[in-house]
């Protein structure tokens, strides 16, 4: 059975575990435990594969550094680069890592072997608070060779079912060549990323 890595990247507080709990238990909760990293696992059938999809959610560590920048292009095989549309400095920052990844690419590998990334503007129910335009998106998009979605994790499940679907397939068949490091972080089952889920941090939405 393939083993397929996808790390979910971007900004403080723009949707990340949101999307990654939206994906795998269908949910918007609204709050979410954000103390540590952590892999989420989930078996999933694409175009009749079985496949095990491993989501790795930095949970407030943010990527800043190219070292572990670095570290998760080796692990990773397709990236969900997540900004807020109502936030510019969080699309300051997917900005910052999109351009990372494919500079780290290219000096790791040939370019066919490059990482799949995909660009998500997340909080589009927020469209009344927008800072970043979609054609910005689009841009960056364009510029750092991903694929763009503008959805909304509290609003919309099969976007970003969808999402993570079509990520996965397209990962699943890059090619790309590398050599797998897992992280030494914990993995959650599903009974304990819902628990998990109730957590410390309070924020508005
Ligand atoms: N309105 C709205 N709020 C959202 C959406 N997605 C997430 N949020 C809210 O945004 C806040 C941060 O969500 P998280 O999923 O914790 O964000 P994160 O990127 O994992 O946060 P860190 O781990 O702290 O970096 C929470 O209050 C969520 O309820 C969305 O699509 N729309």
């Amino acid at each position: 059975m393939n083993d397929i890595k996808v790390a979910v990247l971007g900004g403080e507080g723009v949707g990340k575990s949101a999307l990654i709990v939206r994906f795998l238990t269908r949910r918007f909760i609204g709050e979410y435990a954000s103390s540590s990293e952590c892999i989420y696992r989930k078996r999933m059938s694409v175009d009749g594969r079985q496949l095990n999809l491993e989501l790795y959610d930095p949970c407030s560590q943010p990527c800043d550094g190219k070292s572990t920048l670095n570290e998760q292009i080796h692990w990773a095989d397709g990236f969900v680069v997540v900004y807020d549309i109502s936030d510019r400095s969080s699309f300051i920052t997917a900005t910052a890592i999109v351009h990372l990844i494919r500079e780290l690419n290219l000096g790791a590998a040939k370019r066919e072997s490059e990482s799949v990334v995909f660009l998500v503007g997340n909080k589009q129910d927020l469209c009344h608070m927008r800072e970043v335009g979609k054609e910005e998106g689009q841009r960056l998009a364009t510029d750092g060779r991903c694929q763009f979605y503008e959805l909304s994790a509290a609003e919309c499940y099969q976007e970003v079912a969808l999402m993570f679907t079509k990520l996965v397939r397209n990962a699943s068949v890059s090619g790309k060549a590398k050599e797998r490091r897992r992280r030494p972080s914990g993995s959650k089952s599903m009974a304990k990323l819902i628990n998990n889920v109730f957590g410390k941090r309070r924020k508005s939405v």
